[in-house]
């Protein structure tokens, strides 16, 4: 059993979809899934969140697990304070993936927002439940104008903690990628010091689930389980190949 840390250069970047491609990926190979979201902000009541989403598209198959959900769309600590809520604790999320890596073959935890995205008061964040797993942490990463920044500094936070980078995703990769976006394909993979390991075609979120069950090997590396070979998404779209 493994367990894969999925961070990203930010919020709103495809960690979700990506997670979601993994997850369906690993479920056509006929391993067993499960996601852990420690964190869900922004979802009130019994609205679905990331890790319901994860399962709606990779399939039923796949164990969701949120630890805590806040209502505010913020980060966790500040998104818990403001609901007087208790924040999550990296030690429990860290403790929830073992637990659920003694049952499932993969373990993906998605974390909210970017990498130092604070859980609690002190500062906790998805790099201590990384390093407290002793897991390898994807990244996911926006594909145009001003990823390479965001990247760089992701990988360089993680190499500071001795946290070992699975690679590097791009979360929607546009239909018609501009100069910066077709430019990054070789760039980001030498700001994040690790390989490109998968495109995530924009509009793949909103695939019929059977689609994107059958789709999401063909945009994720070997080493996530794929078989994406380094092409870019065909201009069909997502559907299309
Ligand atoms: N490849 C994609 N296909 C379809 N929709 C996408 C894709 N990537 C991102 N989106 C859309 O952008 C929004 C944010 O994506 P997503 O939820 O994956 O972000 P996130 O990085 O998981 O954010 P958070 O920090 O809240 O977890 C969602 O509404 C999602 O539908
Ligand atoms: C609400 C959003 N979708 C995420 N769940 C939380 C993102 C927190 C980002 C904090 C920040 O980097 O400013
Ligand atoms: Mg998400």
């Amino acid at each position: 059993m493994s367990v894969l840390v999925v961070t990203g250069t930010g919020t709103e970047v495809g960690k979700t979809v990506t997670v979601a491609a993994l997850a369906a990926a690993a479920v056509v190979a006929g391993r067993s899934v499960a996601v852990l979201k420690p964190a869900q902000t922004g979802v009130a009541g019994d609205e679905p969140g990331d890790a319901a989403e994860v399962r709606r598209l990779a399939g039923a198959e796949v164990t969701a697990v949120e630890l805590a959900r806040y209502p505010d769309p913020l980060a966790p600590e500040t998104a818990a304070r403001r609901a007087g809520l208790p924040p999550v604790d990296p030690g429990e999320a860290a403790e929830a993936a073992r637990t659920l890596a003694k049952e499932h073959d993969l373990v993906l935890v998605e974390g909210a927002g970017g990498l130092l995205v604070r859980f609690d008061g002190r500062g906790a964040t998805l790099a201590d439940v990384a390093e407290l797993l002793g897991a390898p942490v994807l990244v996911v990463a926006a594909a145009g104008l001003g990823t390479l920044n965001a990247t760089a500094l992701t990988a360089q936070a993680l190499r500071s903690r001795r946290l070992e980078c699975a690679g590097v995703v791009v979360g929607s990769w546009p239909r018609e990628p501009d100069l910066a976006a077709r430019c990054n394909l070789t760039d980001l993979p030498v700001a994040a010091g690790v390989p490109l390991a998968g495109l995530l075609p924009a509009g793949a979120g909103a695939l019929p689930p059977a689609v994107f069950r059958a789709r999401a090997a063909h945009w994720l590396a070997p080493e996530l389980g794929g078989a994406w070979a380094g092409a870019e998404p065909s201009a069909a779209g997502p559907a299309g190949r």
